[in-house]
């Protein structure tokens, strides 16, 4: 794992925004919900933003963010994965950022440990935060952007974070690596997953589109067989669900925990 995120962050610090400006990108991981976070920051002005924070990381991230002097502007409810687009088309599609069922936001304790953080969750979630985003709008950060895009299925809230020179998409788990996520949540959603999905059963930290396009046994799928597929999972409910959800609405846990 360690290996393979290095490589990423190597490919990643190589890409370069809108800007033409490299951007400090990094990759951290969180064992028990086995989630990504990513700090995306501009290195000129400091500005920075942290995507799917989880509460148990939270003191690690805001340290990290306060040894490489970054302001984080906000953080954003999103994917544990990302793609590299050779094709843009696909980032239009259903990806997203949501209200999570497997683990608590870091948002309401990044919010105490870094004043003047703010919290961003798309308003479709439904949960509260400091700013609600919806598809089409733009979060800057310096000389760089993330595009909303809406991607609802796994949720219908889901939004999938692009940034602004289409050089990566931050998916969360509407697109994982060589798979999706559960759309049992909230049935409802299912009608807009005429493309979506994916995880990372092999351990991929990072793909393309053309990637996922032509290998991801799901995005293969006809919507008939992707929507009886995913109808029939019967997976068990994630451990933390009964509290992890009702704090993610309100944006997480908002004291430090002692
Ligand atoms: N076993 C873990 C995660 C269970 C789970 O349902 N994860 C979600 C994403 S978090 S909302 C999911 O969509 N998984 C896809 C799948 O195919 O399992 C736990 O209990 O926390
Ligand atoms: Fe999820």
């Amino acid at each position: 794992m360690a290996e393979a995120v290095l490589r990423v962050a190597r490919r990643q610090l190589s890409q370069r925004g809108g800007s033409g400006a490299p951007i400090l990108l990094r990759q951290m991981f969180e064992p028990v919900s086995c989630t990504f976070t990513y700090l995306l920051g501009d290195r000129e002005s400091r500005e920075a933003v942290l995507i799917d924070p989880v509460l148990e990381t939270a003191p690690r991230d805001a340290q990290l963010i306060k040894e490489l002097g970054l302001r984080l502007l906000i953080w954003a409810g999103t994917p544990r994965s990302f793609l590299y687009p050779p094709d843009l088309s696909l980032l239009s599609l259903p990806v997203n950022t949501h209200c999570h069922a497997d683990h608590i936001t870091g948002s309401g304790l990044l919010r105490s440990l870094l004043p003047g953080c703010q919290s961003v969750i798309s308003r479709l979630s439904g949960a509260q935060a400091d700013l609600h985003i919806e598809d089409g709008d733009s979060i800057r950060f310096g000389r760089f952007a993330l595009e909303t895009r809406a991607s609802p299925g796994h949720t219908p809230g889901c939004v999938t974070f692009v940034l602004n020179d289409h050089s990566m998409a931050f998916t969360g788990d509407a697109l994982l690596i060589r798979g999706c996520g559960r759309t049992d949540f909230q049935p409802e959603a299912l009608d807009s997953l005429t493309f979506l999905p994916l995880p990372w059963p092999l351990g991929f930290t990072v793909s393309t589109v053309e990637e996922e396009r032509t290998l991801n046994p799901r995005l293969t799928l006809s919507c008939e067989e992707f929507v009886k597929i995913m109808g029939n999972l019967n997976l068990p409910k994630p451990q933390q669900i009964d509290f992890a959800v009702p704090a993610n609405m309100r944006c997480g846990v908002q004291t430090p925990t002692a």
